[in-house]
Formats: C-alpha cells, structure tokens, sequence
C-alpha cells in the first residue's frame, strides 16, 4: 500500500474531453487546481497509444506527487509504472490484480450501490472502494445509482477510504463530503469545464474548508 492518502480531488481523464494533444496540458491544470488523484480512463483508443499516454501522465504526476491510477487494465499499469488500478464487476478480480501488482500497488474497486461488495473488497485487501454514480452522469449515463445512505452506512462500517463518484460538480460535491467521502471522483465537472484549473480549484477548496471545521 502506498503512504500517500487516498484523499481530495480525484481527476478522471476523458479521451472525448482530452484528447492526446491536449492530455497533458489539461491534467496539468487540473493538477494545479489540487487534483490529489488522477486516473487513466480510455476506453476507445489503440493500446499502442493508451500506453504512450499513461506513460507520460505518470511522469507528470510523479513531478507533481500526485497519484497516478489506471482504469481497468493490468497491463498498462504495469507498463506505466501507475501507483495503482481501478477495477470494476466486470474487471480482473482484485486476488489476481494483487498478485500482479504487488504489495505496493493501490488497488481501488467501484462497489456501485453495495456495502456489502465494499465489506467483501475490504477484506480482500482494497486499498479504497468507490460508490455511484450519485448523480445523473453525462459520461456514463446507465452506471447504477448509488444512495446517501450507503455512503454514510459504508463510512460506519468500513476502515478504508471511500471515493464517491458520478455527476459531481460545485454544488452537489459537499453533501458527499459531509455523508463520509475521503474522495471525489470527477470528469465532467473538471474537463467539460471552460477553466480546467478553476473548476478543479473550487472542488479541491471543498476539502480544505472540510478539515478547518
Ligand atoms: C474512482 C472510480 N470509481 C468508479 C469507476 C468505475 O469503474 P467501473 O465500474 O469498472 O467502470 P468503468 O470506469 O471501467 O467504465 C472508476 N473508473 N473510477
Ligand atoms: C466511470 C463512472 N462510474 C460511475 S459514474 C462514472 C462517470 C463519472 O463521470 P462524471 O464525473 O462526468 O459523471
Ligand atoms: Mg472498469
């Protein structure tokens, strides 16, 4: 597990939103505006180009010590030297990604509306688990819909961090901090934004007001 918290702004990358030629340009903004996370996630493009994509943001996150992670794939985790993965239910099974990353590696599982997935991922050795969508969510329009009520119930029962995700902007983001999230995870609400940077900045301001109370 590594020493650097799962916690504050968690930027998701969009190959519609960022595309290659801006990639790192607009990470790097959201970065500045206190993105704490930044997550790999593209589904559409070529391996060949996904790796030369991840590679880079790792070295850009790496200068910024910001955390690197990579959506769904083993292999461009390794190749990318990522901190970490993020699986889903239809992903490689956390046992086999463990055995493949190491000890060393973040291993963060979406458990959807589920406590009971997240009690179970917890004991399987999850580094955190990730509840939504909250929000109606134009990335990903039919991910099952998660309630309040299991974020404030998983922040009774769990020991690990939890990330809230789906639909998250400015206005909605504070209730999920206040029902329990050590994280927010966002797309939408930082790279569909006119100013990346600012946009990242009022969502990352969230935690800092969260831990002066
Ligand atoms: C932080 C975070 N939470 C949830 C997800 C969704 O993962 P998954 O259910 O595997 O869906 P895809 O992202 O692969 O479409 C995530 N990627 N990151
Ligand atoms: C990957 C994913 N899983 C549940 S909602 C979602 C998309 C989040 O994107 P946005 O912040 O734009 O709603
Ligand atoms: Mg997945």
């Amino acid at each position: 597990m590594t020493s650097k918290p799962i916690q504050g702004l968690y930027a998701i990358t969009d190959p519609a939103l960022c595309p290659n030629d801006t990639l790192i340009d607009k990470v790097n903004q959201a970065i500045d505006g206190g993105a704490k996370i930044i997550q790999y996630r593209d589904k559409t493009q070529p391996f060949a180009v996904q790796k030369a994509m991840a590679h880079k943001l790792a070295k850009l996150c790496k200068q910024h010590n910001v955390l690197f992670i990579v959506n769904d794939s083993i292999e461009l985790a390794q190749y990318s030297q990522a901190d970490g993965i993020h699986l889903g239910k239809d992903d490689t099974a956390i046992q086999a990604a463990r055995v493949a990353l190491g000890e060393q590696a973040i291993i963060g599982i979406s458990c959807y509306n589920s406590l009971e997935r997240a009690q179970q991922m917890q004991n399987l050795g999850a580094d955190y688990v990730a509840f939504g969508r909250f929000f109606p969510s134009k990335t990903k329009q039919n991910a099952p819909q998660a309630e309040i009520k299991t974020l404030q119930l998983a922040k009774q029962k769990l020991k690990i961090p939890l990330v809230a995700i789906g639909g998250i902007n400015t206005d909605n983001a504070q209730q999920l901090l206040d029902s329990g999230a050590d994280s927010i995870a966002v797309i939408q609400g930082i790279f569909a934004q006119a100013n990346i940077q600012k946009s990242a900045h009022s969502l990352s301001n969230l935690f800092q007001s969260d831990k002066s109370l």
